[in-house]
């Protein structure tokens, strides 16, 4: 099985390259002011979308990745070079949390996106910086700070228009090889689907969409029965759901029951989940008179008091399928999904050493009256303070 939508890794991001303390040595120029450079900031850890990968299972196999390391000043007011950033692919649709925490840190949604993970420690800062009227000989420097480590939780979320919910068996694989050409397994046997396979259903040139097959849910799934609810956030991101319900199953368990556990199961795992637009589809409708099938609709309608649109189909003989494509094809059009920048509402996340530069500015060794004067002159090479 190489669909795996939920690791755990390690990132490490560079440390900020030290400071250096050094004196301008040169023949002729025997008292030679502080030159010593600045560090390099350490590399930062950078999520990238690939459009190309489907599945976290590399993350499986290597679990730690870090960012390189700020090199340390040099004298000369040589700065350190810069610690290389580290891009770890993902698959679009990924969210990273810190696993510490639980602090959802971000998402990548679309082909090359980028999401930093862990940021560089900032570099220290050399003596030449320290240089002031009263202090022209500074041994001051600092050090660079350490690079963030975070313990990632990574999670593929696929990116499908339609989710498909429902118990197993209910005919949520048989509905999407109707509608697409997706070939899933299809059985009369429960978990036979045991990943989420994802369907596009083609409706002329440009008018495509994708519906998402998971796992079906059985009662308790909240509390780990069956395959549990884990695959359901593969139906976050859908814009309507199908509650796909047999109405005549073969296992001889009631349909009305059946139908009441899976909106319990959902309320249970996600009330915003539950709150989706949500279209009830009874399947199987070929098993029983019309009659009967319609009298059958009705008590389960009644029994969940549900209020929202009702389809039915037989899956298995495509009977009421194209209809519900049709329509679940308009309304897809009427509710396009919201752009990206208005997706955006995450706050950015404050890392843990965004504040240290300013607080190495605020100190006081800064407090000099010449600091401005002497900061210009060290641009091209050390300013030479004492010079006979
Ligand atoms: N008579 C009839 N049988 C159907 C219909 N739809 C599906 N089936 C049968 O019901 C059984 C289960 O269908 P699946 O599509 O595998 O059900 P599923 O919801 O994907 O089940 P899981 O993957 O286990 O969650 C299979 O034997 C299908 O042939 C239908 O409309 N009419
Ligand atoms: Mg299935």
């Amino acid at each position: 099985m190489n669909f795996v939508d939920e690791v755990e890794i390690k990132v490490d991001a560079g440390d900020g390259g030290n400071g250096c303390v050094s004196f301008r040595r040169e023949k002729y120029i025997p008292n030679g002011g502080p030159d010593g450079g600045d560090g390099g900031d350490g590399g930062d850890v950078y999520l990238i979308a690939d459009e190309g990968l489907n599945t976290l299972i590399d993350y499986r196999f290597e679990r730690f990745h870090a960012a390189e390391r700020g090199e340390n000043g040099k004298s000369k007011n040589c700065t350190g070079r810069r610690g290389q950033d580290k891009y770890l692919k993902v698959p679009v649709g990924t969210r990273a949390t810190d696993a510490e925490t639980g602090e959802v840190i971000g998402e990548v949604l679309h082909h090359e996106q980028k999401l930093m993970v862990a940021k560089g420690g900032f570099h220290g800062l050399g003596n030449t910086r320290f240089k002031s009227s009263v202090n022209r000989a500074p041994r001051q420097k600092t050090p660079g700070t350490p690079g963030e480590v975070r313990q990632l939780k990574l999670e593929l979320m696929l990116l499908a228009d339609v989710g498909l919910l429902g118990m197993p068996n209910a005919g949520k694989s048989t509905f999407i090889s109707a509608v697409s050409a997706a070939k899933p397994k299809i059985a009369n046997y429960p978990f036979t689907t045991l990943v989420p396979n994802l369907g596009v259903v083609r409706q002329g040139v440009g008018n495509s969409f994708v519906v998402a097959d998971i796992p079906g849910l059985i009662e308790g799934a909240s509390e780990g029965a069956g395959l549990g609810i884990r695959f359901l956030k593969h139906l976050e991101r859908c814009r309507v759901l199908l509650h796909i319900v047999d109405i005549e199953p073969f296992d001889g368990s009631d349909p009305i029951e059946d139908a009441v556990t899976i909106v319990d199961e959902l309320s249970k795992y996600s009330p915003e989940l539950a709150e989706k637009p949500r279209w009830l589809v009874f399947n199987k409708i070929d098993l029983m008179l019309e009659e009967d099938a319609k009298a059958k609709m009705d008590e389960i309608v009644a029994a969940l008091d549900w209020q929202g649109p009702i389809y039915s189909m037989s899956a298995a003989e495509r009977n009421g399928t194209q209809e519900l494509v049709n329509t679940l094809g308009d309304w897809l059009l009427e509710h396009p999904l919201p752009s990206l920048e208005e997706q955006k509402t995450e706050e950015q996340v404050e890392f843990k050493w965004q504040n240290y530069h300013d607080s190495v500015m605020e100190s006081e060794d800064w407090d000099d009256d010449d600091w401005d004067d002497d900061w210009d002159d060290d641009e091209d090479g050390p300013e030479v303070i004492y010079q006979k």
